[in-house]
């Protein structure tokens, strides 16, 4: 089973070496501002599904929003060590 430190792994190789089709290469070159909208949506999403879904779907919408926030560290050029230090 993947863990946030294993797709964290795979993400930053992806933007080092850019592989044809990658959709996280795509959101890298959209900027910050379209991660971050994307991060907002994944977030009510997120709330939309605890509320009036059950706790699978809750589970996949926090599984995205946690790609989109990893997509913004590397966009930011932090690592995961930048956020454990806060944790
Ligand atoms: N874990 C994820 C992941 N979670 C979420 N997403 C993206 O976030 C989207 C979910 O958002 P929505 O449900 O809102 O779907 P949508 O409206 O179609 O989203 P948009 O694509 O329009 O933004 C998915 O369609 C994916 O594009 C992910 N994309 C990739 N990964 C993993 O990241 C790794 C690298 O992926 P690639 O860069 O595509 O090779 C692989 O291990 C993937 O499994």
């Amino acid at each position: 089973m993947k863990t946030f430190d294993d797709l964290f792994r795979e993400l930053t190789a992806k933007a080092l070496t850019r592989p044809e089709g990658s959709d996280t290469v795509a959101r890298l070159d959209a900027g910050v501002h379209q991660i971050g909208k994307k991060i907002v949506e994944e977030a009510a999403e997120v709330w939309m599904a605890a509320e009036y879904e059950g706790n699978d779907a809750t589970a996949e919408e926090i599984s995205q929003l946690l790609y989109h926030l990893q997509v913004l560290m590397i966009a930011k050029g932090l690592t995961t060590e930048d956020i454990y230090r806060y944790l």
